[in-house]
């Protein structure tokens, strides 16, 4: 980890770069890809799983036996821990459910505005080095809270074919369409639609860099994204009073994600530094990803700054994915933050209890995307749709201000809409 102490701040813009592969060539690759799919369809998706996944599958969507089969190869304990996640993301996210909002803003014009489903939305679960069952929990449950209609799943597929646990969660969520398809032959195949694999309107999901590139790329085809949510990241603001084997273990969870994660630890004394760095050499020495967490450690960063509140303008401007507050600053640093992806506060809460089963979803911004993006919630899976009813009352009311303000507008056509009801209510009086 590079260690600075108190940098200053004409130099914390090139601190806040995260890890990126050549933008040409992912742009290539994907253009690439998606023209060979917009061409030739499930051939092209198999041509490039073989490339990149090495594996040709016959069937590019999972026969229903296939799926029911893996109930079988679950242990208990795993299911029963799959449940308990699964009825608190299931309860935290249906607490977000919002009812209509209508307003009569003067006499007889009611408005309404009301939540409608996204019909059909695709799901990419990644599955590159580690098979991510705990996003599918964090996909599905929204999705069928929100009562989208088509739910179609994609994740690579490996030698073994797809993990069981993904096929056991996919089977407690209610989704039944899975593709074995990752990176960015998924994502053109969810925009443009295949022989085997349903267009969606919208999709969502983590994923590498391959999987992001794509992901924006695809939003030229009238498809959305939920947000760039790449490589993960976190950042620990802590002070001397907390153990640094917390502190350790905290960078080491998202550093194992892979190569490209970045971690920042923020500390609030110099003092933490060697402790900190101890701690990491002896919970590495017996990570068995640590080849992968030691590469994504080379890219991360550990600051001091004595003073909070320079701390936390550092800290909003690096605007990290997970953001973890250890201090007895905690109020504070709760209080002045803007710009986080999900934020987890004292001691006892680590990272990995929102990873995998506290509730909250997973699927969140990176790349300082935390600016502007929020991370996946129930309304990310609806539409808000405003709904207008005029009485005869409400249209002679609102009626002549439409008139003028279409007359200024110089848009005819509009003030007439209006003229010619307020004519016929004046000639039936
Ligand atoms: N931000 C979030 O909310 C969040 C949540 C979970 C995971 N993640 C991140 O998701 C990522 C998962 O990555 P992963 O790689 O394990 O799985 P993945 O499923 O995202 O990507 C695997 C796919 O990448 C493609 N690929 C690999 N090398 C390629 C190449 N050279 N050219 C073209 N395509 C290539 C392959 O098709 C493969 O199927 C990690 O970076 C993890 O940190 C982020
Ligand atoms: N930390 C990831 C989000 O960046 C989510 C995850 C899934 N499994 C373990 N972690
Ligand atoms: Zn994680």
């Amino acid at each position: 980890m590079k260690t600075l102490i108190s940098p200053e701040k004409k130099d914390w813009e090139a601190l806040m770069e995260r890890p990126q592969a050549d933008y040409e060539t992912l742009q290539s690759t994907v253009k690439e890809v998606f023209d060979a799919v917009a061409q030739n369809g499930d051939e092209a998706l198999r041509d490039y799983c073989e490339r990149f996944d090495g594996v040709r599958p016959k069937e590019l969507l999972l026969p229903a036996n296939e799926i029911k089969r893996a109930e079988g190869l679950l242990n208990e304990s795993l299911k029963q821990a799959i449940q308990q996640a699964y009825r608190n993301i299931k309860a935290f996210h249906e607490a977000q459910i919002s009812g209509r909002t209508e307003v009569e803003t003067q006499t007889g014009v009611r408005c309404w505005q009301e939540q409608r489903p996204i019909e059909k939305v695709g799901l990419y679960i990644p599955g590159g080095s580690a098979p991510l069952f705990s996003t599918l929990l964090m996909l599905a449950i929204p999705a069928k809270i929100a009562g989208c209609k088509e739910i179609v799943l994609c994740t690579p597929p490996s030698r073994e074919g797809i993990h069981p646990a993904i096929l056991y969660t996919a089977q407690l969520c209610g989704v039944d369409k899975i593709a074995t398809l990752g990176g960015i032959q998924a994502i053109a195949a969810l925009t443009l639609g295949t022989e085997s694999v349903p267009a969606v309107y919208k999709l969502f999901g983590p994923g590498n860099q391959y999987v992001t590139a794509a992901k924006q790329y695809a939003t030229r085809y009238r498809v959305a994204i939920d947000m760039p949510a790449g490589p993960s990241e976190v950042l620990v603001v802590a002070d001397q009073s907390v153990p640094a084997s917390f502190i350790a273990a905290d960078l080491l969870s998202q550093a194992e994600h892979g190569p490209d994660s970045q971690v920042v630890l923020v500390a609030q004394s110099e003092e933490i530094l060697p402790r900190v760095q101890e701690a990491l050499a002896e919970q590495l020495a017996v990570l068995p990803r640590s080849e992968i967490a030691r590469k994504a450690l080379q890219n991360s960063l550990a600051v001091v700054f004595e003073d909070r509140e320079v701390a936390n303008e550092f800290i909003n401007d690096y605007a990290p994915e997970h953001y973890i507050i250890m201090s007895e600053d905690e109020d504070y640093f709760v209080d002045h933050c803007y710009n986080a992806g999900s934020v987890f506060v004292g001691t006892f809460s680590p990272e990995s209890a929102g990873d995998y089963a506290s509730g909250t979803n997973h699927t969140l911004p990176t790349n300082g995307y935390a600016k502007q993006y929020s991370g996946v919630h129930l309304n990310s899976f609806t539409k808000a749709i405003t709904f207008q009813k005029l009485s005869e009352e409400g249209i002679q009311n609102l009626g002549p201000a439409v008139e003028e303000m279409a007359l200024a507008e110089g848009l005819q056509g509009h003030q007439q809409a209006v003229r010619v009801r307020l004519n016929y209510l004046k000639s039936k009086s």
